[in-house]
């Protein structure tokens, strides 16, 4: 179990003011999505959360060390990230891709072993894309690759899984599936944080939501409190329509 904490943070993003600075912690079992426009800089967090790109102030710990201060392998034993762009163009089966999630866990000069394959193989089956194991990684479609690179992290197995718009080229059906597995994830104590565009897959999956202005403000907290019309109509510049359920609030663009 491991805890990810942004302490005074301030990601960098060429030619903006400095904004909010994060104060958040995010814990074992919590689900966290972060929502912004376009350009908001909600990839920028994500890289910086994961020691990828350097903060323009403030820091990152993973428990009670600072990112900086850890070596890559150690930190690819905790933490994890999709990206939302991948190249995939290595000549790669799939098996292949979710095995490098192994990586971290071998030694330089040794081999995947059985246990290693086996965790591979379960959750390219827990991902629906089980039988592509034999297939090259540039053979398959959009949403099938992006199902691949989730089972790569999965197979990772780090306590901090970061995701960047996990639900992407997913259809309905494979984003409840995904959502449903990270949850599940969540339960076993790890901690998910991940960026989306999807207000509703937000509202009805996540426990925390962060929200992130183009300007550089941002808050957060639990879910219910975060997802208010008035605060997410100001967050994307669109009128909404709330739609109550007992359970969750949905939203909708408004068309006038
Ligand atoms: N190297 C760079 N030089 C200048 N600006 C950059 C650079 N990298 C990113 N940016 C800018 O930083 C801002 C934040 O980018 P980021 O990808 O984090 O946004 P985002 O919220 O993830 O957007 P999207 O929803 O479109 O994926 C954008 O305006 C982007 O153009």
């Amino acid at each position: 179990m491991s805890t990810l904490s942004a302490n005074g943070l301030i990601i960098d993003i060429p030619g903006r003011p400095a904004g909010s600075a994060l104060n958040f912690r995010v814990l074992p079992g919590e689900v966290w999505g972060v929502l912004g426009p376009n350009g908001a800089g909600k990839t920028t967090l994500l890289h910086t959360l994961a020691g990828l790109q350097a903060p323009r102030a403030g820091g990152v710990k993973l428990d009670t060390l600072s990112l900086r201060r850890m070596n890559r392998r150690a930190l690819a034993k905790k933490l994890g990230l999709v990206f939302q762009d991948r190249q995939d163009s290595f000549p790669a089966t799939v098996l292949e891709t979710a095995l490098i999630g192994r990586h971290p866990w071998l030694s330089l000069w040794e081999s995947e072993q059985g246990e290693d394959i086996a965790r591979a193989e379960n959750a390219l089956v827990a991902l629906d894309v089980g039988p592509l194991g034999h297939r090259l990684i540039s053979t398959l479609s959009g949403g099938e690759r992006q199902r691949v690179a989730i089972a790569t992290l999965m197979t990772q197995d780090p306590d901090i899984w970061l995701l960047d718009e996990p639900t992407n080229h997913l259809d309905l059906h494979h984003q409840v599936r995904v959502m449903r597995l990270l949850r599940a994830q969540a339960h076993q104590n790890k901690a998910i944080f991940m960026c989306l565009h999807d207000l509703n897959l937000a509202s009805r999956w996540c426990s925390h939501v962060l929200l992130l202005y183009p300007d550089g403000q941002a808050c957060w907290g639990p879910t219910e409190t975060m997802m208010v019309r008035p605060a997410l109509e100001r967050l994307y510049n669109q009128k909404l329509i709330e739609v109550t359920n007992q359970e969750f609030r949905l939203f909708l663009p408004a068309t006038d």
